[in-house]
This record gives structure tokens, sequence and C-alpha cells, in this order.
């Protein structure tokens, strides 16, 4: 298990990351999500080892690993690192980057010839590299050097594996047949992994539990769905899920009355006290629903219409706000200049549904 307590890391005057506290099981795949600069490498590089905090402390499996006065360096910690560099050595073949570990890692050492052959097997085999074994970097795609990284990482069977967007280098297809690779990895190692990313799609899609930052803080941890389905804060509620946050009054603890559409009023579906307190309402662009415009219901008058496929995005002006909208293609269609009602789906169940079948 690893703990991380009061964890600060300032850089000069500035203060990278403030008062973070996490605690991750054995075997748990947590993604660490948050917008540039919100501090995700620093946190990467302090578990690694690579710098001392400021403040506060990691504990890996009872062992205080890091404090400002206390430092076990990466070589003395059971980890691998995946970058989205690759970081490959163009002089050695994907046989020999996967072999090294196992001749030169404190923990992955093997040291008969035939015992290093297997793993070197094994590893090719479970990212699907067999074939390959013999080429240098130079003549690899992206796919294939992420790889042969990730093979370097997991041969070792590090207790954490440490993964810095290890994904963003390749194109979209690649990335989505690598998360299930990565997930399907994880799944037989049963190896702890910290995973960072900006990317929602695949926190969303890979990890155990997600942490969300910004500005060096954590802003909330939970499930997939949880924070999907329930977050906490202003901030998470726009970078996870990109709602629109209308503006209103809530009156008492139930109800939303929407500041355009004194007639209208939506009852709370779980909506954080944060998010109250600041009178709005979140609501995710896949969670309205389209139809003629009617009396008494909010309303709109559409601005943009953009054809994707599965969905159509719509851009709908509403009183001074611009809404985003995801309608599924089997919905009645609306034009640039249409008025629309909008309402929304307020049944968790429904919001569930819709989520999971995104
Ligand atoms: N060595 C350093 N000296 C001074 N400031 C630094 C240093 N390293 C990082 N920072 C600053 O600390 C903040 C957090 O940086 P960090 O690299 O951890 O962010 P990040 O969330 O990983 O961003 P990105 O997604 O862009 O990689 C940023 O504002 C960055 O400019």
């Amino acid at each position: 298990m690893i703990s991380i307590d009061g964890l600060k890391k300032n850089y000069g005057n500035f203060t990278a990351l403030d008062n973070i506290n996490l605690e991750l099981l054995n075997g748990e795949f947590i993604a660490i999500l948050g917008p540039s600069g919100c501090g995700k490498t620093t946190l990467l590089r302090l578990l690694a080892g690579f710098m001392k905090p400021t403040e506060g402390t990691i504990t890996i499996d009872n062992e205080l690993a890091a404090s400002s006065n206390k430092l076990v360096p990466p070589e003395k910690r059971n980890i691998s690192m995946v970058f989205q560099s690759f970081a490959l050595w163009p002089h050695m073949t994907v046989e020999e980057h996967i072999r090294f570990p196992l001749k030169h890692h404190r923990f992955g050492k093997t040291k008969g010839k035939e015992e290093q052959a297997i793993k070197v097997v094994e590893a090719l085999e479970m990212v699907g590299l067999s074939h390959l074994k013999d080429r240098y970097p130079a003549e690899l795609s992206g796919g294939q050097k992420q790889r042969v990284a990730l093979a370097r990482a997991i041969v070792s069977k590090p207790s954490l594996l440490l993964m810095d967007e290890p994904l963003s280098a390749l194109d979209a297809e690649l990335r989505m047949e690598m998360r299930r690779e990565i997930g399907t990895i994880h799944r037989k190692l049963g190896t702890t992994i910290i995973y960072v990313t900006h990317d929602q799609g695949e926190a969303l899609a890979m990890a155990d539990r997600i942490v969300v930052m910004n500005d060096g803080k954590i802003e909330q941890i939970g499930t997939p769905e949880s924070i999907y389905n329930a977050p906490q804060s202003v901030f998470v509620s726009t970078f996870v899920g990109k709602s629109n946050l209308i503006k209103g009054e809530w009156v008492g603890e139930n109800r939303f009355i929407p500041a355009n559409f004194p007639s209208v009023s939506w009852q709370d579906i779980g909506i954080s006290k944060e998010i109250k307190a600041q009178n709005l309402y979140p609501v995710r662009p896949e969670q309205w629903k389209l139809g003629e415009a009617e009396q008494n219901q909010m309303t709109g008058i559409v601005q943009f219409a953009q054809f994707q496929g599965n969905e159509i995005h719509y851009s709908i002006q509403s009183g001074e706000e611009t809404i985003n909208v995801y309608a599924s293609v089997f919905e009645k269609r609306f034009l640039p200049g249409d008025t629309v009602s909008l309402k929304i789906y307020t049944g968790v169940e429904e919001r569930v549904l819709l989520a999971s079948s995104r």
C-alpha cells in the first residue's frame, strides 16, 4: 500500500503541489487527471523518488520513502516508468531493451540466462511484439515503440508502474487499442498503476479510481462513475463531462430556478453543496432533451448544429448563456435559427444509463 500524507512541493516560491493526501491499495489502477500545469508530473516524480517533497511524506509498504529530509532513490524502489516520449535507446534491439532490467535492475535482476529468456518471451508476447524482437527503435512505429517501453517496464514485475501520458504521442485509433491492452496487462499482472493523463476519456475508461487535480490540489477522488455523475466542485463538473453551468437560484435545498426562466424549476439530483452555494446547476451536454419550443419551458435559438456521426452537437443561445447539447442522431433534428425547448433528464437512473452508453 502507498500512503501520501500532507505532501507539498515548492519550486522556489512557487507551490506546485499542496496538501496532497492519497492512499493507494495494492493492485489499483489510479488515474491522475488534470489540466496542463496542475502538478501531475510533479506528483509522479515525487512517487518515483527523483526529488524530495518540501513537506509531507510518502510511505510505501509501511516504509518511509520520502520526506523533506529523507529520500529513497528510484533504483531502490521497486518501480518502473513509462513516458510519453518512449525513452528508448537507439542502439538496442527490442529484445535487448526488454532484457535490460533483468540484467541491471536491483529488483528485477534475473541471473540465469534461461530464466531471462523466458521472461523476455513472456513480455514480448504480452505486448504482441514477438515478431519484431530484432528490430531497432528507428525501425518501429510510434505504437510499437510504446509497446517496447511497456514491455521493458513490466518485465521485472514492479510493484508500482508509473505512466506519464503514455498514449498522447499516438493517433486516436491506436490510443483506443493501447487503452485496452494496458487494461489487459494490468488485469494479468495485478501491478499497482498510477497513470497521469489530461484526457478524461482515458481516465474514465481505464481507472479504478480517478484523482482529479487542479492548481496543485486534489479536487476530488472517486470511481469514474462517481466523478462523472456526482462532481463535487464547479471545476470537476466542467473539466470532466464538460457541464453547462446554468445560472439561477436554489430555492430551499431541492429546487432550482434558472435565472432567465422563472416558470421553470428543476429538482436536485445530488448536486454538491459547493456548486449549490454558487447558485449554479450543472447540466452535461448529453443530459439535455431538445424539443419544439413550448410555453413555460426553457428555450433557446440554435446557433450551430454539427454532425458528428453518432451525435449532433448543438450550440444554443438561451438568454445570455451559450449551451452545448449533444443529441443522438435518432432524435428530431434542428437547424440554425430554430427555437427549441431545453428540458433535462433528471432521473438519476436515466443519467447513469446515458453516461454508461457513451
Ligand atoms: N523544475 C521546476 N522549476 C520551477 N517550476 C516548475 C518546475 N517543474 C514544474 N514547475 C511548475 O510546476 C507546475 C506543475 O508542473 P507539472 O509538470 O507537475 O504539471 P503537469 O500537470 O504535469 O503539466 P503537463 O500536463 O503540462 O505536463 C507548473 O506550473 C510548472 O511550470
